[in-house]
């Protein structure tokens, strides 16, 4: 008789929910650890404990209903009866049920507290992304949701607060306000500081209530400001940690100001929580083309062999925003654009987009590619920097405000609100490449985009016909990672007809266009991924620490220097200095 061991799986296909199990359990098999299977990645982790030893494998699934032998595992002598074992994949009905239970066939629940509920990042992106994922069947069978907050709310206000924002993806919208009312009786609110252990024991007793003797794993998102996640992470864990599950925990950036502040952060955070349970928060890794960046390179031959310095002259990130500070200004004052954007987002993905093959996809084997090439580069010059802070500017009648006209910000703040940056890795691989990154807010454009810019083709042809600039005639990959999400390859082809005239046209795979399905949003699989477990997308303590030194002592010398900004009127293009700064490189940039 198979026994179940398991837990669930999500998928897209008609089997959106399986178990695991084993047709007969292995002779000298003590227990199980842990079997994670996610047909997302289409791969199932297991981990078994000998009584010696303990072994992981990585199996493959195929799409649907379908049986996978265990091969043996790796490290030390493999456990022969372990090939006796079996990965079915069951039906829908069942397999929801079975994803109820934990590896000892104990049921189990999650319950996921949302610490400063009454904020905006909550009411904007978590408890939306919740709700998707309810919509999108992606939530355990037992799920409680808490808002945890000072603001005095009752469970009626919460959810009306939550209601607001809750939205069906436009391409189903089947029984949409069915799955909202059903969704919202599974929300609740527990007032509270968020430095009192007793209103988290407060909370730990309702959360008990509603976990009802199962096994109750446990994950708290800080949607708070930086100066309480200590306070927060103190009393959450000492007073309402899981006493026989998973306790988590998702921190919202920013971590720390510079290298000194992040390492004292971790250094207190890891008072209450290993590294495992931390799961540092960097939206933009959850973006759907940034998760598309290694399938591009990886699983299509003609990109790897071009991904160097040999055919590569400069790979440019770019940020931009059509919108100022509003409202975030009191934040933002305290960091500025190369702390909120350039320091975590870009640089995340410069790691991903350099970075060598990974041995697989396995969270560790993608973080140590990233912390290598982190470690890799030149920390910042600056004279490789320009920044930039917006200005007042009247068009149409209207008047757009400066970024110093925002009350909360200092009317002599010299908080760079645009950056320019020339980043280099000095490795085999990009040696002499220039990595440019440009973010700024207050621009004539919202968007965000990688594009990779080739070099010239050696004695060219067809130069006659292309003219004097060649720059217009290299190859360009262009990532769109928002909005309107695409990949395009600009090439150059002959204009039809008699004559040999050349034009420059795209190659594009423009996702509104091939795909009808909606496109999740960043925080939705970042979700997904902390409740099971993944940790791919989160930033490791080491890689942060990395990316801290690489900005660190050009914000520090930007802040002694007391370097004044360069103003650029709100709606426009940005500071001119960015194109000196990319001239000196011969880049021009490709957002013109
Ligand atoms: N908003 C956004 O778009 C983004 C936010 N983030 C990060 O996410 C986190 C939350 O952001 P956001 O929701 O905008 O933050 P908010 O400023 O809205 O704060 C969230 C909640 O924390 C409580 N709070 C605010 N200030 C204080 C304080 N000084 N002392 C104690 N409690 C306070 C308030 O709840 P109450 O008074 O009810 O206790 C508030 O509703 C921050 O770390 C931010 O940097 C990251 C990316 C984007
Ligand atoms: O982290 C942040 O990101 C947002 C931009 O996120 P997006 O997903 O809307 O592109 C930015 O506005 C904010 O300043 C920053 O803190």
């Amino acid at each position: 008789m198979a026994t179940l061991y398991s837990t669930h799986l999500s998928t897209s296909s008609s089997h959106s929910y399986s178990y695991a199990s084993f047709t007969s359990k292995p002779a000298n098999l003590q227990r199980i650890a842990s079997i994670s299977v996610s047909n997302r990645f289409l791969a199932a982790r297991v981990s078994l404990q000998s009584q010696t030893n303990s072994y992981q494998n990585v199996v493959g699934l195929q799409d649907g209903a379908m049986a996978t032998k265990l091969s043996p595992v790796e490290g030390g002598s493999p456990i022969k009866n372990l090939k006796e074992g079996l990965l079915s994949v069951i039906s829908p009905e069942e397999s929801k049920e079975a994803a109820s239970f934990d590896i000892s066939g104990n049921e189990s629940t999650v319950s996921i507290t949302v610490v400063g509920a009454s904020g905006d990042l909550a009411k904007k992106k978590i408890f939306p992304a919740l709700f998707a994922l309810y919509y999108e069947d992606c939530l355990p069978k037992h799920f409680t949701i808490y808002g945890y907050a000072r603001s005095k709310m009752t469970d009626a206000e919460l959810r009306n607060m939550v209601s607001k924002t809750l939205t069906c993806r436009i391409d189903k919208r089947e029984n949409c306000d069915e799955k909202m009312d059903e969704f919202l009786k599974r929300c609740f609110y527990h007032a509270g500081q968020y430095d009192s252990q007793e209103n988290f024991a407060d909370l730990d007793k309702k959360l008990k209530e509603h976990e009802g003797g199962r096994v109750s794993n446990r994950l708290f998102y800080l949607s708070i400001p930086p100066n309480i996640f200590i306070d927060a992470v103190k009393c959450a864990s000492l007073s309402a940690s899981s006493g026989n599950g998973w306790t988590r925990v998702i921190v919202e950036k920013p971590f720390g100001h510079d290298s000194e502040s992040s390492a004292a952060l971790t250094k207190s955070l890891k008072q209450y929580l290993t590294e495992d349970q931390i799961f540092r928060i960097d939206h933009y890794l959850g973006k759907e083309l940034v998760e598309n960046l290694s399938v591009l390179r990886f699983s299509n031959l003609i990109f790897e062999p071009l991904w160097s310095r040999q055919y590569i002259r400069n790979v440019q990130f770019i940020f931009s925003e059509d919108f100022g500070t509003e409202g975030r200004g009191g934040y933002f004052d305290n960091y500025g654009i190369i702390r909120d954007i350039m320091q975590n987002h870009l640089l995340q993905i410069l790691a991903l987009f350099a970075m060598e093959t990974p041995v697989s996809l396995d969270a560790e084997d993608i973080r140590n590619e990233k912390v290598k090439v982190l470690r890799s580069m030149r920390p910042l010059q600056l004279e490789n920097v320009v920044i930039g802070q917006y200005k007042s500017h009247t068009k149409g009648g209207i008047t757009y405000p400066a970024y110093t006209d925002d009350k909360t910000v200092p009317k002599d703040s010299l908080t760079p609100t645009f950056a320019a940056a020339a980043l280099f890795i000095d490795n085999a691989r990009w040696d002499g490449v220039p990595f440019l990154m440009k973010a700024g807010k207050a621009l004539h454009t919202k968007g965000a985009e990688i594009r990779v810019q080739f070099r010239h083709v050696p004695g060219n042809l067809y130069n006659r016909n292309i003219g004097t600039d060649l720059d217009r005639a290299t190859n360009e990959l262009v990532i769109r990672v928002q909005p309107d999400e695409a990949i395009y390859l600009k090439i150059n082809n002959k204009v039809p007809g008699l004559g040999m005239r050349l034009d420059s046209s795209h190659l594009n795979l423009h996702y509104a266009a091939r795909y009808s399905k909606e496109i999740p949003d960043a925080y939705e699989r970042l979700l997904l991924d902390a409740i099971e477990g993944e940790r791919r997308l989160f930033i490791r303590s080491d890689e942060l620490d990395a990316a801290w030194s690489l900005f660190t002592p050009v914000l520090k010398e930007l802040e002694e220097k007391k370097i004044i900004p360069e103003y650029y009127p709100h709606g426009s293009r940005g500071p001119v200095g960015a194109h000196y700064l990319a001239a000196r490189y011969k880049v021009r940039w490709g957002d013109l």
